[in-house]
């Protein structure tokens, strides 16, 4: 079987031995182990452990073309519609597993894969290798269902439209040699969410300084790349209790700044080479984007299902249904949930081949649902703040519950509809969505994981088709 079950990913994984630095130290022994990844780890190789299941192997997986081997779903390339359906109700039972928690879960990158081979044609014009490299490159991908992380942007040091810079002193990572083995990468990307505990990095270029060749480039590496490095920021896991901290304990990913000290990529992983044209044109000709709206957006569903769960809980356990404004809130998230699954559907009803002949949802109301759930979600934690209030914070830890002070906790914590131990069991999760580190990182992803939303709302101004629109009201009114 190609697909991976969990413990070989966490074998992988903590084989590979790469270069992650967390608070001052080299991690050094096994990764999974570690506190700051042990939590994610477990739930991304129980994710793999579900393409398994035999009574889901169907929607999980699919039969390989080439040899017979299932294959896991997030890498098939959809061809008619019902592929896209398979791949969102895939999607969405992964999703459901880490209650949209887990922006990297792995059918993230494997869509972006096969969105991406799906038109390796793009590459040609730098020569036949490049093409084949990132067809080589799917199918090894798909093959040994391997795990990835990517990073896309430049370090955040200096923004202005108008910023160069020297090649003397290099920030931005970007190509300092090439020869006959492959090119060298030298300086450091923005971040990586599950950098580090992932087989594979791909680096690619968007955005940013794309009028210069030295940065147009794309590639994929194994973490363990000699000269990779892996910078984490302090682990959002602060505690490993599922009492304490029901989300952070198991889906807090990490993010790493990416440290390229003179890494040489081989010729044969290569997908771009300083060719600007290339490099922009296999996102923006490719059906990268509405293929991968498509995996973001059905995860952002079982997430907005998720919170208005939470919500709704917090309403009955302390009796406040009742009251208007609270009705109009837990409706709030409602209209946006169904907003969400109504611009996901849409985009499947309007799904057409692209030139290659894979079925593409239609790019606009994704695009739509894309640019409204960093609005949404914010509030949804602004919901979750305005109806628990101090809620929130009388959140006694598992330590008191096993203290000589749980009497006064049953007694002064209890709720209208609920005993202490699971009031605070609710409350401690709403906690954890809207107000914890994680909770607060989670937020933070929404609004800019696919990018800065102000210039997404470039890209729709631009892309989306108005001309008949127009034209319908000029000939009304004779304009
Ligand atoms: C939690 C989290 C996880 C992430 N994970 C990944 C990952 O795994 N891989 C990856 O590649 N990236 C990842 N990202 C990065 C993400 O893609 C960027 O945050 C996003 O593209 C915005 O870039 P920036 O953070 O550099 O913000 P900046 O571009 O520095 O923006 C800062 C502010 O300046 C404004 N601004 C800057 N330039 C312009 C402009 N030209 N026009 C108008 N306004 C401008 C922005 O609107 C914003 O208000 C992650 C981000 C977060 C927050």
């Amino acid at each position: 079987m190609a697909i991976s079950t969990g413990q070989q990913y966490i074998d992988r994984i903590n084989r590979l031995q790469s270069d992650v630095w967390h608070n001052g130290k080299k991690i050094t022994g096994k990764i999974s182990e570690h506190p700051a990844f042990s939590g994610v780890m477990k739930s991304q190789a129980a994710l793999y452990d579900m393409q398994h299941d035999k009574k889901r192997i169907d929607l999980m997986t699919y039969t390989c073309e080439k040899t017979g081997e299932r294959i896991g779903t997030s890498f098939l390339r959809p061809v008619k519609k019902e592929d896209l359906e398979k791949r969102r109700k895939m999607i969405q039972v992964w999703a459901k597993a880490s209650f949209g928690m887990m922006g990297r879960s792995p059918d993230y990158k494997n869509t972006n894969i096969m969105a991406l081979a799906a038109a390796s044609d793009i590459l040609a014009e730098q020569g036949p290798q490049f093409p084949k490299n990132l067809l080589r490159f799917y199918e090894t991908a798909r093959r040994k269902d391997l795990s990835f992380t990517h990073t896309f942007i430049a370090p955040q040091v200096n923004r202005s439209s108008m910023h160069y810079e020297s090649e003397d002193d290099i920030v931005a990572a970007r190509i300092v040699d090439k020869n006959k083995e492959g090119i060298v990468i030298k300086g450091a990307r923005l971040l990586a969410t599950q950098g580090g505990i992932t087989d594979e990095i791909i680096v690619s270029s968007s955005g940013l300084k794309m009028f210069e060749e030295p940065y147009a480039y794309a590639f994929s590496i194994p973490s363990n790349t000699e000269g990779l490095k892996f910078i984490c920021r302090e682990s959002f896991t602060y505690d490993p209790s599922p009492f304490n901290h029901p989300l952070g304990s198991r889906f807090e990913e990490m993010d790493s700044v990416i440290v390229f000290d003179n890494v040489l990529v081989p010729w044969d992983r290569l997908f771009v080479v300083e060719n600007i044209e290339v490099a922009n044109n296999l996102y923006s000709k490719s059906s990268f984007k509405p293929l991968v709206l498509h995996q973001v957006v059905s995860r952002q569903v079982m997430k907005a299902e998720f919170v208005l769960g939470v919500a709704q809980l917090i309403v009955n356990t302390i009796a406040i249904g009742e009251y208007q404004h609270v009705k109009e809130k837990i409706c709030e998230i409602i209209i946006a949930l169904e907003n969400h699954k109504a611009l996901l559907l849409a985009s499947e009803m309007g799904a057409k081949p692209d030139q290659w002949g894979t079925m593409v949802p239609d790019l606009a109301p994704l695009s739509a649902a894309t640019l409204q759930f960093p609005k949404v979600y914010p509030r949804f934690m602004e919901i979750l703040q305005l109806l628990g209030a101090s809620g929130l914070v009388t959140i006694p830890t598992e330590a008191d519950m096993n203290s000589p002070i749980r009497g006064d906790i049953d007694q002064y914590i209890q709720a209208a509809y609920s005993d202490a131990e699971s009031r605070i069991k609710l409350f401690r999760l709403a906690w954890d969505v809207s107000m914890s580190a994680f909770g607060s990182r989670q937020t933070l992803y929404e609004r800019f994981f696919f990018g800065d939303p102000n210039r997404l709302t470039q890209g729709l101004y631009f892309e989306y088709n108005r001309h008949q629109i127009v034209e319908d009201v000029k000939n009304a009114f004779g304009i």
